[in-house]
């Protein structure tokens, strides 16, 4: 089957340009200005409309165990939510309980992704540490094709690692050519702060914010970055919230050390007063880890877009009914912790990133995808519209608008963050592997649409931060012995 995409601009991470692009079958065959379409192929007008990849989600919890429930919506309905955005890949976080082994977790997640409608990979968790964690972590990466290990910080009592733990995974990971990434807080003053809130009656989600500041998430981003110095790894800070964890990152990176760090499009746009909120449902409908941060924060973070100390916009898609958000009533702390974005966060960070000035269009297929392909080791393959890559691609509309409403989502909660923002500018039309996905409104992609993408370790970066280790590494002093 072929689709033939006419008269659109193709946008790229590094170039725009007039373009016509084929697809045949899964992938793009040809992008230029003198392809002739196959008779059969569909052809998709594309006038006054940019061509971009497909947005790429690094980050959810689908159908995720976590805080004494699961997270409501599943591989279908987040994927489908995704792909309504023009969303057409998300890396999901496999997560063992501690203890339990990351081969078991591993077929866990396979089994609950088979339904996926678009296509998704894995990043593992390391929960605890042992000689069974550091054999598994191998056949993870050279068997199962996941080449990153998440290592939350936060979460005491539950999945929190501690600073040996991670030098020993971190270490591992250099050793494996794969990318640890970190959950930024620091757990044990965060179990801290939360007593305290307690014992002052605040027992509200107010309380969640108060108890997470952001001088806790600087000094947990701070650490990690040292840690995976003396480990020799790169590092990928996950949701970068606030202003310290931001300017740790950059100065990491001016130091010359691969670190990556994430914001998630909510801290960009929304911020810790939704806390305030008189409607307890409202206020804990927001509670995530990190929490939204006061508006200054905001600045820091976009400007770490623009100039590049930070690369990749994601949602941490997990969301929550107003029900189960109902577990914490009382106590903030069982409050479950996520929010929802898997929609939204294309035509969000269209309107307030491009059609503010503050990314061009180049910059924001950088940070919803190419930038996150590169890596995840996954582009060309995805995060570009070029000859060869899968055919995973948005016809976007710089003129299509929409107001965000909870009650005409994918999703599957029964609010939205977001609700009443305005977006100017959106998918006119998501191809996902060839086929079309949704156009128009309509969602066309089914259950099991998805596959299962391996991504291979990255020998590059590991390569060059092992020689340099190798070079500058401290040495013993040759010294003649003097017998007296
Ligand atoms: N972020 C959040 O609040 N929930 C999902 C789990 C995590 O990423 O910490
Ligand atoms: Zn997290
Ligand atoms: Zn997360």
């Amino acid at each position: 089957m072929s689709l033939f995409i006419r008269g659109g601009t193709v946008v790229n991470h590094d170039h725009s340009r007039r373009a016509d692009v084929l697809i045949q079958g899964e992938s793009i065959l040809a992008v230029g200005t003198t392809i002739e379409p196959p008779l059969s192929a569909d052809i998709i007008d594309a006038d006054g409309c940019y061509v971009m990849p497909g947005g790429i989600d690094p980050h959810t919890h689908l159908e995720l165990p976590f805080m004494g429930t699961v997270s409501a919506d599943d591989f279908e309905w987040g994927t489908k939510a995704g792909l309504t955005g023009g969303t057409t890949m998300v890396v999901d976080f496999c997560i063992p309980d501690p203890g339990q082994s990351m081969l078991a977790a591993y077929q866990d997640w396979r089994r609950k992704s088979e339904k996926a409608a678009a296509d998704y990979g894995f990043h593992m968790a390391v929960t605890s540490w042992s000689k069974q964690v550091f054999d598994e972590m191998e056949t993870v990466v050279k068997t199962y094709g996941i080449n990153t290990f998440k290592h939350f910080m936060a979460y005491k009592g539950a999945l929190m690692v501690d600073d040996d733990e991670l030098y020993n995974s971190f270490a591992r990971c250099a050793q494996l050519g794969a990318m640890p990434l970190v959950h930024a807080e620091n757990g044990d003053v965060v179990a801290r702060m939360q007593e305290a809130m307690l014992a002052r009656g605040i027992d509200g989600p107010e309380g969640h914010a108060f108890s997470r500041p952001p001088e806790v998430e600087g000094e947990a981003t701070s650490r990690a970055i040292m840690i995976a110095d003396m480990t020799g790894a790169p590092l990928y800070v996950v949701h970068t919230s606030c202003r310290q964890s931001h300017e740790a990152i950059a100065r990491a990176r001016a130091a010359g050390q691969r670190v990556h760090g994430e914001p998630l499009i909510q801290h960009l746009l929304l911020d810790a007063g939704e806390y305030r909120s008189d409607d307890w449902d409202h206020a804990a409908a927001c509670v995530m880890s990190p929490p939204f941060r006061d508006k200054s924060h905001q600045d820091s973070l976009w400007a770490g877009l623009q100039s590049g100390s930070l690369q990749v916009v994601a949602t941490d898609h997990c969301s929550f009914t107003r029900a189960q958000k109902r577990l914490g009533r009382g106590d903030f702390r069982k409050i479950p912790n996520g929010t929802g974005g898997l929609e939204d966060r294309m035509p969000l960070l269209w309107t307030a990133g491009v059609g503010t000035g503050r990314l061009t269009r180049e910059e924001f297929v950088a940070v919803t995808s190419a930038n996150i392909a590169r890596i995840l080791n996954v582009f060309p393959r995805k995060g570009a519209v070029m000859a060869g890559s899968d055919a995973d691609l948005v016809v976007w509309d710089p003129a299509a608008s929409k107001t965000i409403q909870a009650s005409r989502q994918v999703s599957r909660i029964e609010y939205n963050v977001f609700e009443g923002f305005s977006c100017t500018g959106g998918p006119a039309v998501t191809v996902s592997r060839g086929r079309i996905a949704w156009r128009d409104g309509e969602l066309r992609a089914e259950a099991g649409d998805g596959r299962y993408v391996e991504r291979p370790a990255f020998p590059p970066v590991h390569v060059a931060n092992s020689t340099w280790k190798a070079i500058t590494a401290p040495r013993a002093v040759a010294r003649d012995m003097v017998t007296p």
